[in-house]
């Protein structure tokens, strides 16, 4: 059963929560009896543990016969899909110095998953490599990987702080055997080329590393997330309950579609009239699955999460999603383009601000009646800025001459019927030009535009706004797995080349982000040149550990007039406002 709904349709992977069970060879009667308890997956073993293909003597018999799992029978397809996940043999060490325990590793593995892939799973759990070398492991899970169906692979991973502890106290401790558990994932999936369908399953342990060494897993493939009973702290009423960081945690996974699994035996004696009787049989009315009282505190973390903001809701569908940035000056944008910026009423507020500032700095109250100010909206598509200039000139009591100039003859025909319709004739001239050719028959007093892109140039703004703006581009190196992969699938240059437009968030965000290029408007200097190029040097907190950068998050910040700004720098981001997501760019992390 679901841990809660958390609004209407929630289509969230993380409202599902399993159970690690040790091997039972009755998989239908475990299934029951942890779905009638509350679990909505197990990650249940799939082969004997004893079973090891050397056992079975020369190829001959071992291709006769097979025993290392039950029928495929004994349960529905739909129930082998949507509820177990298989566990592959923890005993298997493809990197093991012993050549029959490698060999034998080596065969299990194989026939392991494809048996999973056989009974249709989503998913299978893979043993955590058991050294610090895990080259062979690698190798050969990226030779299955190639042929593997749609099932997802999640090789477990602890989230230990151990290593980095010691590491951090003496920088030359870290030795044979200690390595930060990223590290390990890091090169495991160096040699799997980044495969879509290899993942992690985090193990949580009651100790957990440094908020900057935890963040580092938000940008790669987290599916799972394993926790201990004995990582659950007792509350004053005896019930389990986590510490704040690893509610925090949780409750960062469920944001981010990991799903809890629940691991280890009850170690906390529930009251016995709260929880019922301890009969372990799930048919007798009564019964409690024995580790419901850690299933209810997750269920309980869940429901207690804040709802989604509509907006946020809405967008849901473009998280990590790469869209290709607005061309408005190449292209013709479409009306559906347009109607979708006039829905973001913060940002024309904000021009309607700046533009009442720079009125009433410019004319004084007792010139208000005698003195009209020329104002040019460049690129006016079908009239915001128009709008929102003259309401500010209501506000303001100040007189307005407007120029709207568009080169979209298309915007064009509608900002006609709208100055027609409002009765604007009088105050706004339309120019249908580009703005780079159009000669204007007198200097504006205030100039308006829009051109920003997500990294504020790249939407072509100094180069048609040279000849009152200034804003600034803002760069950060993330961890984006899930970015990278998708432009990676595209397997050409093009791809890897594009600055991409996208509402960020599955990234590891590795440093404050630095300010990198910006422009002023006018720009009155002879020597002008929008020419830039800047190096920078991030530093990552040292506590961090090692880290992988899938390239850069790029924001923008620009003033519009004095203190009036308008941006989605994280910082200092407009609130509410959604015309802009971020801008993320590959970067090759061997391109010096
Ligand atoms: C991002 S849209 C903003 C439109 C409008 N201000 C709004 O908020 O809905 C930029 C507009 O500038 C226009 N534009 C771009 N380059 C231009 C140029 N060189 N001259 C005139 N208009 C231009 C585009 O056609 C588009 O309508």
């Amino acid at each position: 059963m679901p841990l809660g709904e958390r609004y209407g349709g929630d289509k969230s992977e993380s409202r599902y929560c399993g159970v690690e069970t040790d091997f039972d060879d009755d998989i239908p009667n475990l299934l029951s009896f942890n779905i009638h308890g509350g679990f909505d997956f197990l990650l249940a073993t799939l082969m004997n543990p004893d079973y090891r293909p050397s056992l079975l003597g020369d190829d001959t018999s071992r291709s006769h016969a097979l025993p290392f799992a039950g029928s495929d029978l004994v349960l529905s397809p739909s129930q082998w899909n949507s509820h177990v996940v298989g566990k592959i043999s923890s005993w298997i060490d493809l990197d093991s110095e012993d050549e029959t325990i490698r060999k034998d590793s080596e065969i299990a593995l194989k026939q392991e998953i494809a048996w999973a892939s056989h009974l249709s799973l989503q998913a299978c759990l893979l043993p955590t490599p058991k050294g610090t070398s895990c080259a062979n492991y690698a190798k050969c899970l990226n030779q299955i990987l190639q042929n593997l169906g749609s099932m997802q692979l999640w090789l477990r991973i602890q989230l230990d702080d151990s290593e980095y502890d010691a590491a951090e106290r003496n920088p030359d401790h870290r030795g044979e055997g200690q390595i930060d558990s990223w590290e390990l994932w890091n090169s495991f999936r160096l040699i799997c080329e980044h495969h879509d369908h290899l993942s992690v399953a985090l193990d949580i342990l009651s100790s957990l590393p440094s908020s900057s060494s935890v963040g580092r897993w938000f940008g790669e493939p987290v599916r799972a997330a394993i926790i201990n009973t004995n990582s659950f702290l007792t509350n004053a009423r005896g019930y389990p309950c986590l510490s704040k960081r690893h509610q925090t945690l949780t409750t960062a996974f469920f944001n981010h579609s990991v799903q809890i699994v629940i691991t280890g035996r009850p170690v906390h004696n529930i009251p016995l009239g709260a929880s019922g009787s301890s009969s372990e049989n799930p048919i007798e009315g009564g019964w409690r699955h024995p580790l419901k009282s850690y299933l209810d505190y997750l269920a309980y973390l869940y429901q207690k999460m804040d709802p989604l903001p509509e907006q946020e809701r809405f967008e849901l569908g473009y998280r990590d999603y790469l869209q290709s940035p607005l061309q408005p000056l190449m292209d013709n944008l479409e009306a559906q383009t347009y109607e979708t910026f006039e829905k973001d009423t913060i940002k024309y507020s904000q021009y309607q601000r700046a533009v009442a500032k720079a009125l009433v700095d410019r004319v004084p109250d007792e010139n208000a009646t005698s003195v009209t100010t020329v104002l040019m909206v460049v690129g006016a598509g079908r009239g915001p800025l128009v709008r929102a200039s003259l309401q500010a000139a209501e506000e303001t009591e100040r007189k307005l001459k407007i120029y709207a100039v568009e080169k979209n003859p298309n915007a064009v025909v509608t900002l006609h019927n709208l100055v027609k319709l409002e009765g604007w004739e009088e105050i706004v001239t339309i120019i249908s030009s580009d703005m780079r050719d159009w000669d204007a028959p007198e200097k504006a007093d205030i100039l308006v535009s829009e051109l920003l892109g997500s990294f504020g140039d790249n939407e072509l703004s100094p180069e048609c706004l040279d000849g009152a703006q200034r804003y600034t581009s803002f760069i950060q190196p993330v961890t984006a797995c899930k970015l990278y992969n998708d432009i990676k699938s595209h397997k050409d240059l093009v791809h890897f080349e594009t600055a991409y437009v996208v509402k960020l968030h599955r990234v590891a965000r590795l440093a404050h982000n630095q300010p990198v290029f910006t422009f002023t408007h006018p720009e009155y200097s002879t020597k002008k040149s929008n020419q830039r190029y800047k190096k920078l040097l991030f530093n990552i907190p040292g506590d961090t550990g090692s880290a992988l950068v899938h390239g850069f998050a790029g924001y923008f910040d620009a003033t519009l007039y004095k203190d009036v700004h308008l941006g989605i720098e994280p910082s200092t981001a407009t609130p509410n406002m959604f015309s802009w997501y971020s801008l993320y760019k590959y970067l090759d992390p061997y391109d010096t």
